[in-house]
């Protein structure tokens, strides 16, 4: 099982977040490329990135790249060096189609066979950013074997929905919030719940956590550190919780000693999907 619970934007062109953002050892780091940096900066922000890459600093941090979007100049050298540096996952934004995802998918193929490194190896991450990539949002999931997870990103869809962001982001994000989820989980991958703005807001914050961890998303997209800690306890199982998946997973395997197929534990019935869910709370306390 591998923990995607924070996911760190550092913009790419900030020498001094770059060389020591690994203390705060969120589960992803993603050098960003795109919107956190302006256009007169970019080349620099490749070269700091590209730099980055070769350093040890994030071993043990899933290292992601943000490239700029496949409409624009840049994406191409984005992902060479992105693909030539060793980063483990692209996240592509803005992604409204499957022909996006194809785009990069065939030249990551080339870049990897360039340089040597083993094909099949650089993941890809899709941001969903619009109405359309919402509608198509199954069909990315399930375009290539490379994508490891969608991020829903709550800034520029709301844009496109032509509305705003409310107290608690409940109903105008409702929709693609569930959409999103579900074709990460047809396509069997993982999810991320949109960034949130207010660095200093922690009650609005775990709000938003709150919500995406109770719809099932793996983790949310963050801006700021201080926000690692406070999803990191949200998402770790209370004790309560651990202790009840420890006596479910006890009166099964007693149950299945006595040749039964559906038990009870205080009251309670204990049949296949109960026993999953005290898996998936133990697996995580463990890896928590
Ligand atoms: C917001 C602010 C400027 C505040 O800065 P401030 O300096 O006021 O913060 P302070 O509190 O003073 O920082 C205290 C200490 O933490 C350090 N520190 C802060 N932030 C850090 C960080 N991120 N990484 C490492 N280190 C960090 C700082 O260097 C200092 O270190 P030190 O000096 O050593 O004490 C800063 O956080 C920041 O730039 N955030 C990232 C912004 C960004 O990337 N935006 C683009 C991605 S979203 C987007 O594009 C929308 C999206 O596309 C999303 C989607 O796709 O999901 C969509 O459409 O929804
Ligand atoms: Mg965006």
């Amino acid at each position: 099982m591998k923990l995607r619970r924070s996911m760190m934007f550092i913009p790419g062109s900030n020498a001094g977040m770059l060389s020591n953002s690994y203390i705060y050892k969120p589960d992803s780091v993603m050098f960003d490329l795109e919107d956190a940096v302006s256009l007169t900066e970019k080349d620099t922000a490749r070269h700091l990135v590209f730099n980055t890459l070769q350093t040890n600093l994030y071993d043990g941090i899933e290292t992601v790249v943000r490239i700029n979007g496949v409409d624009t100049p840049f994406w191409e050298d984005d992902l060479d060096m992105a693909v030539r540096g060793g980063v483990q996952i692209v996240r592509l934004p803005k992604t409204e189609s499957v022909d996006d995802v194809k785009e990069i998918e065939q030249r990551i193929e080339k870049i990897e066979k360039d340089c040597g490194r083993k094909a099949g190896d650089t993941k890809i991450m899709a941001a969903i950013e619009s109405a359309c990539g919402v509608v198509n949002s199954v069909a990315i999931a399930r375009s290539t074997p490379r994508m490891v997870a969608i991020a829903l990103a709550g800034f520029d869809y709301l844009v496109d929905m032509q509305t705003s962001r409310s107290a608690g982001s409940e109903p105008e994000l409702f929709y693609a919030r569930a959409a999103v989820l579900h074709a990460a989980r047809a396509a069997k991958i993982d999810a991320f719940d949109v960034a949130y703005g207010d660095v200093n807001d922690d009650a609005g914050f775990l709000r938003e956590v709150e919500i995406a961890k109770n719809l099932g998303y793996n983790g949310k997209s963050l801006i700021h550190p201080r926000q690692i800690d406070l999803l990191h306890k949200a998402y770790a199982p209370a004790q309560k919780d651990i202790d009840h998946a420890r006596q479910v997973l006890q009166a099964a395997k007693e149950a299945q000693e006595k040749g039964l197929g559906v038990v009870s534990l205080n009251g309670k019935m204990i049949d296949p999907p109960v026993i999953h869910e005290a898996q998936r709370v133990i697996l995580l306390a463990e890896n928590a």
